[in-house]
């Protein structure tokens, strides 16, 4: 399975303080690489460089073999890369135009990329109904939003998608839907998420990889299965002794 992401030794440093310290971690093809740690870990800061929103201190960040540490030359150059990584953010409802109808914000990606969706087919893999189609965001539940930016991300065709607590202001059972629905795309299409959240339970459930982020340190990385079910770091058992499991139940203390 091809390498889509590669972060080698990256760092961040605000000033003289350093929230990112040597990270290094591969996102592969069809697969989930999920960033975990508590808040102020530096998640959406990787997350930002990975993006090219923000600039890295040092270290390297490849998506499909380019190296994005160097900046873009052209518009198309930039296209081109959007059309590979895509970002889906915490909140939709501030990322999306106020004033742009779903179906107009949609076709105006597929016009950018020159894709061959169309705003209704994006909407129905999404699991929109057509009659948003002429919704502005404040129209529509956060639910229906954080698919509307999916669905703008996916209007790109992308190799890869940047998820920023994509599902964390979601209800569970939104959020349950939505993951189902990121999953479903994923075995369709093969694109590589970098999901990026602090909820151990969403990890469970999304994740083929995972990188433990404390303090911008990576503590422990590896396979889901290994790092939820024999974690070796005390920090990542800390972070799960703190979440319950599918089926846990609290303990009823009798007096
Ligand atoms: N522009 C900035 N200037 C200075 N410090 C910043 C800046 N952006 C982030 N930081 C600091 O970097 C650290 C990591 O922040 P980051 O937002 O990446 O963490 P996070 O793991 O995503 O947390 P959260 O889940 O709360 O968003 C924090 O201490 C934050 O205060």
């Amino acid at each position: 399975m091809a390498d889509v992401i590669v972060v080698e030794n990256l760092v961040k440093r605000y000033g003289t303080l350093e929230v990112v310290h040597d990270v290094s971690f591969t996102v592969r093809t069809g697969r989930t690489t999920a960033l975990v740690g508590e808040s102020g870990a530096g998640k959406s800061t990787i997350g930002g460089i990975v993006t090219g929103l923000v600039d890295a201190t040092a270290g390297k960040v490849t998506v499909c073999g380019e190296d994005r540490s160097k900046a873009a030359r052209s518009s198309r150059d930039r296209r081109r890369r959007a059309a590979q990584l895509q970002l889906v953010p915490q909140d939709p409802i501030t990322f999306l135009d106020p004033r742009q109808r779903v179906s107009a914000a949609l076709a105006e990606t597929i016009a950018l990329h020159k894709s061959d969706h169309t705003p209704a087919d994006l909407m129905a893999a999404v699991g929109l109904s057509t009659r948003y189609a002429s919704a502005v965001p404040r129209e529509m539940s956060g639910g229906q939003c954080q698919r509307v930016a999916i669905a703008r991300a996916l209007a790109a065709d992308p190799v890869a998608m940047v998820l920023d607590e994509a599902v964390s202001a979601l209800d569970v059972s939104v959020q349950a839907q939505v993951l189902n629905l990121l999953r479903d795309l994923q075995t369709r299409t093969s694109t590589a998420y970098l999901f990026i959240t602090h909820d151990l339970s969403v990890v469970r459930q999304m994740a083929d990889d995972v990188v433990v982020l404390r303090r911008g340190q990576v503590v422990e990385d590896g396979p889901a299965e290994q790092v939820l079910d024999d974690p070796q770091a005390d920090y990542t058992k800390l972070l799960l002794a703190s979440t319950p499991r599918p089926g846990w139940k609290p303990v009823r203390r009798t007096a």
